[in-house]
């Protein structure tokens, strides 16, 4: 599958499926009853449906959760807001240590790596798009896309840079401006060129399309697809938005902290009657091992 501004050229710089290869079976990545506590931290919060609230109003305890990444497989990752999506999101990349539980990627428990261990991992196999996109404001456009690179020591390579561009439909002119003078959509773009050009396995990404307008939503979304044909491993978009979570192969339904229902592909409608009955549920749909 090719996308409309240069898919083809954004594959050539992705691995294939086994280059380097941490595990050669289905599962790309696995987490097994992760929990995680935010308690020390929550603060009284006002209580809304879905919401993760203790009786006091504090944030308690997220999870067991568990989730398996399948090779190919685009999972989305859905429900109300507030209910654990993006601390799933970052259980799962390693950015915070569960209180319980394993993640397993290929045959290394990345709960149990060491910081550093872990943050060698985010720079080279996994690539992400955050919600707040994570770019450094002081840095040009170029210098935010290889800083993943950079930071490894790999050579800047102008020529993937410019692809990157072209894949999120930014000119080129805009490589050498500071990504603080930037609208928030292009600012997305941005962090999008740069999951793009790495080698990664693994793409996570929180509200990818957050800011962007539906034209640019569906080039991003055919982007991630065509990542995925040029041998991205496995993808995980938490998202609020119906029309993203119908273009992933698995969708998980996640409420209260826990994962609640796993759908395999759903039309937006059918999204969006999950998003509407299940907030107005009073309790967890059912609990299920994914
Ligand atoms: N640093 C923190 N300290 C204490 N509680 C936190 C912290 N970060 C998040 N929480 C709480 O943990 C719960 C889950 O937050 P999380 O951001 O994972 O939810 P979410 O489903 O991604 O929400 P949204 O869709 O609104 O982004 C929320 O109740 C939130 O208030």
């Amino acid at each position: 599958m090719e996308t409309r501004h240069g898919g083809r050229d954004a594959r050539i710089r992705l691995k294939t499926a086994h280059d380097g290869d941490p595990d050669a079976n289905d599962k790309v990545l696995q987490a097994e009853s992760v929990c995680y506590d935010y308690s020390d931290g929550g603060r009284r919060r006002r209580r809304l449906p879905g919401r993760l609230h203790d009786r006091n109003g504090s944030a308690p305890q997220i999870g067991p959760v568990d989730i398996v990444l399948q090779s190919g497989r685009i999972t989305a990752l859905i429900g109300p807001s507030g209910c654990g999506k993006s601390t799933v999101l970052k259980l799962l990349a390693g950015i915070l240590t569960p209180s319980r539980g394993e993640v397993w990627y290929g045959h290394r428990n990345i709960a149990q790596q060491p910081g550093f261990r872990r943050a060698r991992l985010r720079r080279t196999e996994f690539a992400f798009i955050f919600q707040d996109y994570m770019l450094v404001d002081s840095l040009t456009v170029a210098e935010n896309i290889i800083l993943p690179q950079s930071l490894n020591g790999s050579a800047a390579d102008n020529h993937a840079v410019s692809r990157a561009l072209s894949c999120v439909d930014l000119p080129i002119g805009v490589m050498g401006r500071k990504v603080g003078e930037l609208s928030g959509g292009q600012q997305q773009r941005v962090a999008i060129a740069r999951a793009m050009i790495m080698d990664a396995h693994v793409l996570f990404a929180d509200e990818p399309t957050g800011n962007l307008d539906p034209r640019a939503r569906e080039d991003t979304l055919d982007a991630i697809q065509a990542a995925m044909s040029a041998g991205l491993k496995a993808s995980l978009l938490v998202t609020h938005d119906a029309r993203v979570a119908s273009r992933a192969d698995r969708i998980l339904y996640m409420r209260d902290g826990r994962i609640c229902g796993s759908y395999h592909h759903m039309d937006q409608e059918d999204i969006e009657r999950l998003l509407l009955s299940g907030s107005e549920q009073k309790e967890p749909l059912r609990s299920i091992q994914v």
